[in-house]
């Protein structure tokens, strides 16, 4: 592999954003971004993945720190010099111009011959599979494919990153699923870095290589989707990313924790002995088990049937909410066990983030060498 291939496409060296009004945004934000990747930023309203998207493009310059684009800073570069095309939540298309004439016009320009404009409109119309729509009307189109004359405008550029900026929510959710696959599918075939912004776990969890969960400016945890969603770093993402059950407890010593008045056998160390941490289980790593069998004993609260399986509520004696999914029917107001293996016990400490984690393993690690 050549040294360019290697180098992340983008990387974000603490970039901190304040608007005028004096708000921070993005507090010393750094990242990499790898080329030919699926990335997602994923967090709630307002957490500024759409600031961090505004950066990249170019529509605005960060307070402080650096933007590397291909190893060159790039804080400077105005928008229209950079390689990356956006598509936006709205799309925004122009509504008195044909699907042709909307995919065309960044080429028109760039004063592109027509021959070549034409070459290329066609092929990235194909792309999008909407070849034969050139002279509709955008407002003949329905919502999938105005999304997707809107990519097409994008990859009629040929950006080596496309940003997408909440681009499935406007579409219901038969269509949104759809187009999940279809976007996936779209940028293995250009082989380009897509990032994708979306306050949607089920959406980031399917279609990401690696995603990076944000809250209030900072990013909490990056990592492929079965690495947060196995091991979340904190409260924050656990709760943020699929359904968990998060009950405070302390640890004993390593590899066991006391939670819920009993102390279980776990996989997690580094922590200091007696620490009071944070447990996650998820629901469907919860066995319903005979009372006299479980690790723990719950009285069934609530119940619903949700298609696959069971979403039961139960409470343990010391009050902790306990939620299973279970194949298996419980009955409300009954006493059951609750079965799990020492490797579906994820211990965290309190809010702790990504790098305050990497900062404690390290320390860990060295302290271990030493004895
Ligand atoms: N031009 C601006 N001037 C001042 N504040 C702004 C500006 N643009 C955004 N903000 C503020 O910056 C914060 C982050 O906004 P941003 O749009 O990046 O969030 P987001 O995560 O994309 O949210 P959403 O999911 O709602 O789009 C918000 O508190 C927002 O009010």
């Amino acid at each position: 592999m050549s040294a360019s291939a290697e180098q992340p496409i983008i990387r974000f060296e603490r970039v901190t954003k304040c608007y005028e009004d004096g708000e921070t945004v993005l507090k010393e934000v750094s990242f990499e971004i790898r080329r030919g990747q699926f990335y997602t930023l994923l967090g709630p309203s307002g957490c500024g993945k759409t600031t961090i998207l505004r950066l990249i493009a170019g529509f605005q310059e960060p307070s402080s720190g650096e933007i590397y684009f291909d190893g060159k800073v790039i804080n400077r570069v105005p928008a229209n010099e950079r390689q990356v095309n956006t598509v936006f939540q709205d799309y925004a298309l122009f509504p008195h111009l044909d699907v042709f004439e909307n995919v065309a016009f960044g080429l028109r320009i760039k004063r592109m011959k027509q021959a070549d404009v034409e070459n290329k409109v066609l092929e990235a119309l194909r792309f999008v599979n909407l070849k034969g729509y050139e002279k509709r009307q955008i407002t003949e189109l329905s919502g999938g494919q105005r999304q997707r004359v809107a990519i097409a405008r994008a990859i009629v550029n040929e950006p080596q990153v496309l940003l997408l900026d909440e681009p499935l929510s406007a579409l219901d959710l038969k269509l949104r699923t759809e187009m999940q696959y279809e976007l996936r599918e779209l940028q293995r075939r250009l082989g380009i870095t897509f990032i994708f912004v979306t306050h949607d776990q089920e959406e980031a969890l399917a279609m990401s290589d690696e995603i990076f969960v944000m809250k209030e400016g900072t990013i909490q945890q990056s990592g492929t989707p079965t690495d947060i969603y196995d091991e979340p770093i904190n409260r924050f993402v656990a709760d943020f990313i699929g359904e968990s059950n998060i009950v405070a407890g302390q640890m004993v010593r390593d590899y066991e924790v006391r939670f819920a008045g009993r102390t279980f056998e776990c996989v997690d160390g580094g922590f200091r002995p007696d620490e009071p941490v944070e447990i996650v289980i998820r629901p469907e790593d919860l066995e319903i088990t005979p009372p006299e069998a479980g690790k723990l004993v719950v009285k069934v609260d609530s119940q619903l049937f949700r298609g696959v399986h069971y979403e039961i509520i139960g409470y343990d004696d010391a009050g902790n909410e306990w939620m299973v999914h279970s194949t298996k029917r419980a009955t409300v107001g009954d006493r059951i066990g609750l079965g799990f293996d020492p490797e579906a016990i994820h211990v965290m400490r309190f809010g702790e983030t990504e790098e305050e984690f990497d900062r404690r393993l390290l320390a860990y690690e060295e302290s271990a060498d030493e004895r």
